[in-house]
């Protein structure tokens, strides 16, 4: 379960370019409730994710992760809670290192350094067959580098990543939108498929109005800092790409000038 109340964020206060990012941002969303977020640049949905993640702290507001209060604590400590996957298929991953190095580490996100190896044989089949189930035949290349993989390929094993340290809520950056259509399809699908089985709590940003009303139980829109639209079960079922587009349009006073982006 995530809890906002309140939230405010605001960037560079008391200089000439201050900023504020939220505006008095209140949400609860369920263990398990996949919700999408979309808004147009700069209405604020990066910053609700780095609240939520600890890279950003807010100057109100408190944030409840499960049965804990984060609100003042960073990325670290709360490493264990959140994972998170990002739009760029090189931020989350380290390229250097094996897809099964990056897997073992990926496994102890959140865990104290001890002595004991990352790489034990139990755990060498698990990450295989983990990996398998992406039917992307990279079981069979465990031992080579990341950075050799497509961008879509690390995206998927990101997403396996974020699920070995056993974090219950899982962010979602605009994973796809790096992507070409059918690999954003796939890892799509299994993200759904991801996020079903292990009942993730989960919170998509994503510029596809498609993708918002296609995957997930609510949509939530930002403008300004502040949460404009939210909607889920029967409400939600009968809302179209259109409508979506329409509120955008209604809302920044102008037309769009390219809605194919946004259907994508
Ligand atoms: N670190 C920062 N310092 C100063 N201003 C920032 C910072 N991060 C974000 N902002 C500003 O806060 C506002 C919200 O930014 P945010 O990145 O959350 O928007 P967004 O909805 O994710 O936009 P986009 O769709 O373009 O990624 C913007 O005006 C942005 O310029």
């Amino acid at each position: 379960m995530i809890s906002v109340k309140n939230i405010k964020v605001v960037f560079g206060k008391g200089t000439p370019l201050q900023k504020q990012a939220l505006n008095g941002v209140s949400l609860t969303i369920e263990q398990g409730s996949f919700v999408t977020v979309i808004g147009s640049n700069g209405a604020g949905k990066s910053t609700l994710l780095g609240v939520l993640a600890g890279d950003v702290l807010p100057s109100e507001g408190e944030v409840t992760i499960g049965h804990t209060d984060v609100t003042r604590k960073g990325t670290a400590a709360r490493a264990g809670l959140v994972a998170r996957v990002f739009q760029d298929p090189l931020a989350g991953s380290c390229g250097t290192l094996s897809i099964e190095e990056n897997l073992a580490l990926a496994a102890r996100r959140g865990e104290s350094r001890g002595l004991t190896p990352a790489l034990g044989a139990k755990r060498r089949e698990h990450f295989r067959e983990r990996i398998a189930e992406l039917n992307l035949g990279l079981e069979d290349r465990l031992g080579d580098r990341m950075d050799l993989l497509s961008g879509g390929q690390r995206q998927a094993v990101s997403l396996v990543m974020a699920t070995l340290a056993g974090s219950e809520v899982l962010l979602l950056d605009e994973h796809t939108a790096a992507l070409d259509p059918g690999m954003a399809e796939f890892v799509m699908n299994l993200t759904q498929k991801i996020v079903t089985e292990r009942k993730l709590t989960t919170m998509m940003v994503t510029h596809s109005m498609r993708q918002a009303l296609d995957y997930g139980h609510r949509t939530i829109m930002l403008h300004g800092g502040e949460i404009v639209l939210d909607v889920a079960g029967d409400s939600r079922k009968t809302l179209q790409v259109e409508d979506l587009i329409a509120m955008f349009r209604r809302i920044r006073g102008q037309t769009l000038d390219d809605d194919a982006l946004l259907i994508g």
